[in-house]
């Protein structure tokens, strides 16, 4: 929901070994997709391991503002009663996508042709981030806008009451972009074709295909084409919702970099457009493990093992595995601090637009504990310091972001000195149980006074 209580801040000290299991919740991604394909489905969808962070929560909300009918089980079992494609209902109320750029951009495309009017607003993180990226392709959908200048929420959105299809190259690298205009092209007659230059987060399209939705995927010269045929009935599935590779990068990197750990993270989905962190970790010298690697509905999953890696090397990580793991690049820069030479991260224009400018907050609160960090536009370097040699010490703004606050309490696990973080409160978004999981490891974090 828009806006935040009070803040939590909370400070991370230097623990022991990180020993044990480590259960992520459920993927994001999937999540949001799964509520919003349950709601343009006939028929009821089961969902299991649903992420109940503030994010999904704000769209299972939306969902039911929009006319579907979902019901919590409790311990993640959900049920949607969708609409089918087309049957959106015009809400009566304001939709507040909360903190959750893929909330809001998703459900823009979904309601974008269908003849009803929505009004978005969010948090003051999601406030600040751009909308053009989405309402510019709706718009040759039909669809009309009218935000704050910039492009910002609050928007609304009145949809197309007679959808034309497109073809269209999405121009940045972006899986929300890409999935508003197959979610929009869903109800528009005749083919949607969508190009991304660079793979990004396929699982729009893997779902649509579970849901019976005609689309095919093909590598050509310009990209990535995905060919959607419109007007499909969308058929309510069972869904078993994969654990978070996203989540599962705090526990692992913690345990690289806490001398004697051992983590194992078990169900972990290592669909190759989101596993790039991994791929990164190992190129540093990581010791981290895929064991009983096997596929799970069509997707890969493994139970990592991550143990303490004494002689992490900074590396160059390559630009064109950006999107794999776009989300990854804070919790990456505190493991390149641990490392001896240069991270180079290049090509990472992107993070500058998520809940935070995520370069600008990581670039100085690794500064103000000690860590030297070089940034341009879309690039930044992280020089490692080594094992146990980061003074630590400082307070650092999460800015509502849940990435930033994580990535600094993993962090504070092997400073000299306890990382602070201002308001870890925006944790609660993707990883509400990330704290009593972390502290079940062994680490020592904990609520500080302000
Ligand atoms: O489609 C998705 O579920 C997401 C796509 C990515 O955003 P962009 O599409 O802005 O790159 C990612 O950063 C976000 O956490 C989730
Ligand atoms: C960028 C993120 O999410 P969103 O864009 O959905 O707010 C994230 O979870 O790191």
């Amino acid at each position: 929901m828009s806006g935040h209580g009070t803040p939590v801040p909370m400070m991370s000290t230097a623990c022991g070994p990180l020993t044990g299991e480590a259960h992520v919740p459920g993927d994001k991604s999937i999540s949001h997709r799964s509520l919003i394909l349950g709601a343009l489905s006939v028929g009821e969808t089961r969902i299991e391991g649903l992420l109940e962070g503030e994010d999904v929560l704000d769209t299972a909300r939306a969902m039911r503002a929009f006319g579907a009918e979902v019901i919590d089980h409790g311990g993640g079992a959900w049920s949607v009663f969708g609409v089918g494609v087309g049957g959106f209902a015009e809400p009566d109320q304001v939709i507040d996508c909360g903190n959750s750029g893929t909330g809001v951009r998703l459900i823009m495309g979904a309601m974008a042709t269908s003849p009803i009017t929505a009004t978005f607003t969010g948090d003051a993180s999601l406030n600040k981030r751009p909308m053009a990226r989405v309402t510019d392709p709706l718009a040759l959908f039909g669809a009309q806008s009218v935000g704050r200048s910039g492009g910002r929420l609050p928007m609304t959105v009145v949809g197309a009451a007679d959808p034309v299809p497109l073809r269209y190259v999405v121009p940045v690298p972006s899986a929300q972009v890409k999935s508003a205009v197959l979610l929009a092209g869903l109800n528009a007659p005749g083919q949607t074709v969508v190009i991304e230059r660079e793979a990004t987060r396929d699982h729009t399209e893997r779902m649509l295909a579970g849901f019976g939705a005609e689309i095919v995927t093909r590598d050509t010269d310009e990209g990535r084409e995905i060919t959607l045929t419109g007007q499909p009935e969308l058929v309510a599935q069972h869904i078993v919702v994969p654990r978070d590779p996203s989540s599962a990068a705090f526990p692992v990197c913690a345990a690289l970099i806490v001398p004697g750990s051992d983590v194992l993270v078990p169900n972990i989905g290592l669909n190759p457009t989101r596993a790039g962190l991994f791929t990164t970790l190992r190129e540093m010298g990581a010791d981290l493990t895929y064991e009983n690697l096997r596929e799970e509905g069509g997707e890969p999953v493994a139970d990592l093992r991550a143990r303490f890696s004494p002689d992490l090397k900074g590396i160059e990580v390559p630009p064109e595995r950006a999107a794999s793991m776009i989300d990854e690049y804070p919790v990456l820069s505190v493991v390149a601090a641990c490392a001896t030479g240069r991270t180079v991260m290049r090509g990472v224009k992107e993070l500058r637009v998520k809940e935070s400018d995520r370069i600008e907050a990581m670039a100085t609160g690794l500064r103000a504990n000690g860590i030297s960090v070089e940034d341009g536009p879309d690039w930044w370097i992280v020089t490692g310091q080594g094992h146990g040699n980061i003074p630590g010490g400082a307070t650092v703004a999460s800015h509502l972001d849940h990435r930033i606050a994580m990535s600094f309490l993993v962090l504070g696990m092997v400073t000299q000195s306890p990382v602070t973080v201002d308001d870890a409160s925006p944790i609660a978004t993707s990883f509400p149980v990330f704290e009593p999981l972390m502290q079940a490891l062994g680490a020592r974090i904990a609520r500080s006074p302000a």
